[in-house]
């Protein structure tokens, strides 16, 4: 039998980026498979937003190399990001106020890969919001939605240009627990499609459950990258991230 090798999709080569005198990325190197799901955690200010905005061209990186396929597309704009099938959500969901939910979404197929006309697009756009159960708010004006339906126009966003990795920063801060369940069965309904998904989450139970991967960054540094089980094990990332306080519990779970 021959077994089909896993091939990374996206590349960081010794990736670094500074604001000034502040490193925010310093010599950060991973690689994702595809139709892997990593999650990407760290403390308030680790360089996590930093690491999607450069992958996304909406920062330029200092130096190092972003490899998406084999080709470098360090220097590339957010457009063409897009184009390649790169995308993201944004931390701080902000839609047109004044479109509808479907000009939102169809907004984002333009926008990316795939969507040949406006007709195009807008079938592409239905299909997300049916996908993440939005389609039943398509004529709404995006400034009406609650926070957790604005998450969900914006994951619809970001699935509507047809993404092979799809960043995910913060898609479950501020929902309450049902809605949390709910982002986390499409979630997996994404990475089931085959798409790579990098996702930033403070939140270690929903982490836990998807990805059996984890990057932890540190001020600017990529402090561990392995098995999830093995990565909240690791002692600098439970003085870095963790606290021994999470560590001891998921002994007490591990042993119980
Ligand atoms: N555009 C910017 N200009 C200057 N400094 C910035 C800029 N963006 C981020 N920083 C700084 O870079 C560092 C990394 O910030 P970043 O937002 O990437 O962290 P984070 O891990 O995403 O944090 P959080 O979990 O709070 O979202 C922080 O010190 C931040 O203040």
């Amino acid at each position: 039998m021959i077994t089909p090798t896993i091939q990374p999709i996206l590349c960081l080569d010794g990736v670094s980026k500074q604001f000034g005198g502040l490193n925010a990325l310093t010599d950060v190197s991973f690689s994702l498979n595809e139709g892997e799901v990593v999650g990407l955690i760290g403390p308030n200010g680790a360089g996590k937003t930093t690491l999607v905005n450069v992958v996304t061209g909406n920062l330029r990186r200092s130096s190092g190399r972003i490899l998406f396929k084999s080709e470098d597309v360090g220097l590339q704009k957010p457009y063409q990001a897009a184009r390649r099938g790169l995308a993201r959500t944004f931390q701080i969901v902000q839609p047109f106020p004044a479109m509808t939910v479907l000009e939102n979404v169809t907004a984002g197929a333009l926008f990316g890969a795939g969507a040949g006309s406006l007709g195009d697009a807008r079938d592409m756009a239905m299909q997300s919001l049916e996908f993440v159960g939005l389609d039943g708010l398509a004529d709404r004006p995006a400034a009406n939605l609650a926070l957790a339906a604005r998450k969900r126009l914006e994951l619809a966003k970001s699935l509507a240009m047809n993404p092979k990795v799809l960043m995910l920063d913060e898609v479950n801060a501020g929902l309450n627990s049902s809605e949390i369940d709910g982002a986390l069965a499409l979630i997996r309904r994404i990475a089931e499609r085959g798409v790579t998904v990098l996702i930033i989450e403070h939140l270690m139970k929903v982490v836990l459950s998807l990805s059996k991967r984890l990057l932890v960054l540190h001020y600017g540094q990529l402090i561990a990258d392995g098995p999830s089980a093995e990565i909240v094990a690791d002692e600098r990332v439970i003085e870095a991230y963790l606290g021994a306080k999470f560590a001891a519990r998921l002994k007490e779970l591990n042993h119980g």
